[in-house]
């Protein structure tokens, strides 16, 4: 069958009149990006966002204000047309440094406490634990694939943050620690829930969650919690913001219906993953990007994609 033939019925079968002509946006424009105290945003290719962890004096570390901020951040790019793909950093020497132990102290030991334990639990849970978590589970949430890009110290909160990342890669220097039983916690926002689905090792898992021991980028890629190892921090952050850029030219509808899919695969069984992608897809086949991208690989062209 001729490219021009499968196309035709493909159109034909997908599209009903009314979508078939394409409607290309106006790609090219771009809005600004917010701006915050403990992160910074930039754009280094078109429709790639990058988030940079940006208190370096404080290795990063992870304070109220950042947060607040990662939920505030991870919904405006959610929303944002003109970001398909994130890149994820941290800025000076290192990734982060995990919980900012001076800020949190004030929350932990705060004097404001009610003299009813019940109430004070309550509270504790619904303005501290919980939104803390949800400033991780953001990041898995959030619809554009984030690459999260490791350098120097990733530490405590730094695994809860990589954990929920779509793909991890470091720089050769990087040490891991899961550092959270040295000050007397259980790693409560997102490591013990996800490391375990990463690594596939529940022994090694629990010996790092129960000795709080560093380990090296050469144990992380071999344990499978990051992908690739770059000599230093520029060759990996020019690797991460290239990935950005190939996924970022891809079909957004396929990109963030797979991330979607993919999530809701971890967490389910195989006959529930296919129902549940069967009905994303009912949808999703529908989209005008099935015929551009069929058009652009028969045609070997790259295809351009309209805003999503
Ligand atoms: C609901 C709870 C939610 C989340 C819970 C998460 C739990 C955790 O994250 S547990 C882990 C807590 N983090 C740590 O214990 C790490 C402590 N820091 C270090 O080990 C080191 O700083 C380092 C990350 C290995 C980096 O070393 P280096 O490059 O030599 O820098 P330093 O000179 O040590 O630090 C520079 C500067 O930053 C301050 N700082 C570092 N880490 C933290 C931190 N976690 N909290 C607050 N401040 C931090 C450090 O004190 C230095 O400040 P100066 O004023 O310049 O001395």
């Amino acid at each position: 069958m001729s490219a021009t033939r499968i196309l035709s019925s493909l159109s034909k079968v997908f599209y009903p009149a009314s979508i078939r002509v394409s409607a290309m946006s106006t790609a090219g424009e771009t809005n600004a990006l917010p701006e915050y105290e403990t992160l910074s945003l930039s754009s280094p290719q078109e429709y790639v966002v990058q988030v940079e962890l940006n208190r370096p004096e404080r290795r990063n570390a992870m304070n109220k204000t950042f947060f607040r901020e990662m939920i505030e951040c991870f919904a405006a790019l959610n929303k944002d047309s003109n970001c398909r793909s994130i890149v994820l950093s941290g800025a000076g020497k290192s990734f982060t440094a995990g919980l900012d132990l001076n800020d949190a102290a004030s929350d932990l030991f705060s004097s404001e406490h009610q003299s009813d334990p019940g109430r004070q639990a309550f509270n504790f849970r619904e303005n501290f634990l919980m939104p803390y978590q949800q400033s991780i589970t953001c990041v898995e949430k959030c619809k554009k694939p984030v690459i999260v890009a490791v350098h120097g110290a990733c530490v405590g909160g730094g695994i809860d943050l990589i954990t929920a990342c779509d793909i991890r890669l470091c720089s050769s220097d990087t040490f891991f620690q899961i550092k959270e039983v040295d000050i007397g916690l259980a790693a409560d926002i997102g490591t013990l829930q996800r490391l375990p689905k990463i690594v596939g090792c529940e022994s090694l898992v629990r010996e790092l969650v129960f000795t709080a021991r560093k380990f090296s980028s050469e144990e992380a890629v071999a344990m499978k919690l990051v992908s690739h190892v770059y000599p230093d921090r520029p060759a990996l952050i020019e690797a991460a913001v290239k990935m950005a850029s190939l996924i970022a030219s891809k079909s957004p509808v396929a990109v963030q219906v797979s991330k979607i899919n993919l999530n809701y695969s971890r967490d389910h069984t195989v006959d529930e993953s296919l129902d549940y992608m069967a009905t994303w897809n009912m949808c999703m086949l529908q989209s005008e990007d099935l015929l551009k991208a069929v058009q652009g690989q028969l045609q070997k062209e790259t295809p351009k994609f309209s805003k999503l």
